[in-house]
């Protein structure tokens, strides 16, 4: 079916030829075509251009865009989707004044959420992820990476990753899996880390290699979780089953994990709210991508990842929502792309490039997402009637999308 969209007020995000992503002053960069047209067959882009070079086309749907503006959905290639329950006592424990530390040494944080993950059918797991896929694909999202790590068992894992597979047949947002067993340490094994990590590399990640469960593997290597040591063991097992690492890393302390996990190809260093001159020298000329979380900085009330440091060092920058209960339950990319202007003083242009094509790289679908190219995925945002695509992260706490296009369908 070739649908044909006409009297686009700007066509965002275009490209001719694909690249991988965009860094430092490329950023600054955000190709567009003014008063255009978009053909889309089936799933994927065939063609798109001025309106002035439409030719005369024979196609099933035509749809006047009345001079909205479109782009590419947003490409969330940091995310904890799958999880169960809620963990709203600990936001207000926060609001009275304890830290994310003094929260998760009182039995809560990601521990708090295992048992309950722990407890819950697989179906039941299922029907409250499904909520949140469909509510992001709605905010425009289009490709998202999900993680496990709120199991810390071997059934609870497995429970976990076949959810996140079972939602990404079921729905057209594409899905990415990442194995994060080395998530925390669970009570068991509180004295006994070797034991845990013997049981997530021996134990549970074959079980994930085998049934093709993962692409992704991820560590949460920060002070009283997983040190440098124990994310070189995880990285080094994740290789021999072709796994690559996509790290969580300088959260709340800056202990040496990114030059550590660059060493082993990571995809992507994530979180990085801590970061010294070292940590950005050692990213240069890469091919790992930094992920900022910006929402989880808001939620948390910790420092912003240092964008303009790392964009103007010529480093390219990715963001993600980490949509968690426990820092982050939020999942709408469009108030990441309002706060990374707002507070990470990105530029429009570099923030709607970083929620785009460097997403899709975060989580290798540079292929076939976060641009408008002949050949990638149809998935795009019609938005309402603003001015300018600088009102997108203006208009802070709201959004601006009209209707969203995923493989060719509208949602
Ligand atoms: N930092 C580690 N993991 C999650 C939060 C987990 C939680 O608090 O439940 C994150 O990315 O922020
Ligand atoms: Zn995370």
């Amino acid at each position: 079916m070739k649908i044909l969209i006409t009297n686009i007020q700007e066509l965002l995000q275009v490209e001719k030829t694909p690249k991988l992503f965009v860094s430092g002053k490329q950023m600054k960069i955000l190709p567009t075509i003014k008063n255009a047209f978009l053909l889309i067959e089936d799933s994927i882009i065939i063609d798109f251009g001025e309106m002035i070079f439409l030719e005369d086309l024979k196609v099933d749907k035509r749809i006047d865009a009345k001079r909205k503006i479109i782009l590419p959905t947003w490409c969330d290639s940091h995310t904890h989707i799958v999880y169960a329950g809620h963990r709203e006592q600990e936001f207000i424990d926060k609001i009275n004044g304890l830290t994310y530390e003094e929260i998760a040494n009182k039995g809560g944080g990601i521990l708090n959420s295992a048992k309950e993950l722990q407890n819950t059918s697989e179906d039941e797991l299922y029907n409250q992820s499904s909520k949140r896929i469909e509510e992001v694909m709605k905010l425009g999202t289009g490709a998202v990476e999900i993680k496990s790590g709120y199991g810390l068992t071997k059934k609870a894992e497995l429970k976990m990753l076949r959810v996140i597979k079972r939602l990404d047949k079921n729905y057209p947002i594409t899905i990415k899996s990442t194995f994060l067993g080395a998530h925390a340490l669970p009570t068991e094994f509180k004295n006994n880390k070797k034991a845990y990590l013997d049981l997530v590399i021996n134990e549970i990640l074959p079980i994930v290699a085998k049934e093709k469960l993962a692409e992704f593997i991820d560590i949460f290597c920060e002070t009283g979780y997983f040190s440098v040591e124990d994310t070189e063991r995880i990285l080094k097992a994740g290789n021999k089953f072709g796994l690559i690492p996509k790290i969580h890393v300088n959260q709340f302390t800056a202990i040496g994990g990114i030059q550590a996990v660059i060493k082993y190809n990571a995809l992507s260093v994530d979180h990085l709210e801590e970061m010294r001159a070292i940590d950005i020298e050692c990213l240069k000329g890469t091919k790992t991508m930094p992920v900022a979380l910006p929402s989880c900085s808001y939620f948390l009330s910790i420092p912003y990842t240092p964008a303009r440091k790392m964009i103007d060092a010529g480093l390219p920058l990715a963001l993600a929502t980490d949509y968690n209960p426990g820092s982050t339950p939020s999942g709408n990319m469009n108030f990441v792309v309002s706060t990374a202007c707002i507070k990470m003083k990105m530029t429009p242009e570099e923030a709607i490039n970083a929620a785009t094509i460097n997403g899709a790289y975060a989580m290798n679908l540079h292929k076939t997402h976060g641009t408008i190219c002949i050949g990638k995925k149809a998935n795009f945002i019609i938005t309402k009637e603003i001015p300018s695509y600088n009102f997108i992260p203006y208009s802070f706490g709201n959004h601006q999308i009209d209707k969203v296009f995923i493989e060719g369908k509208e949602i």
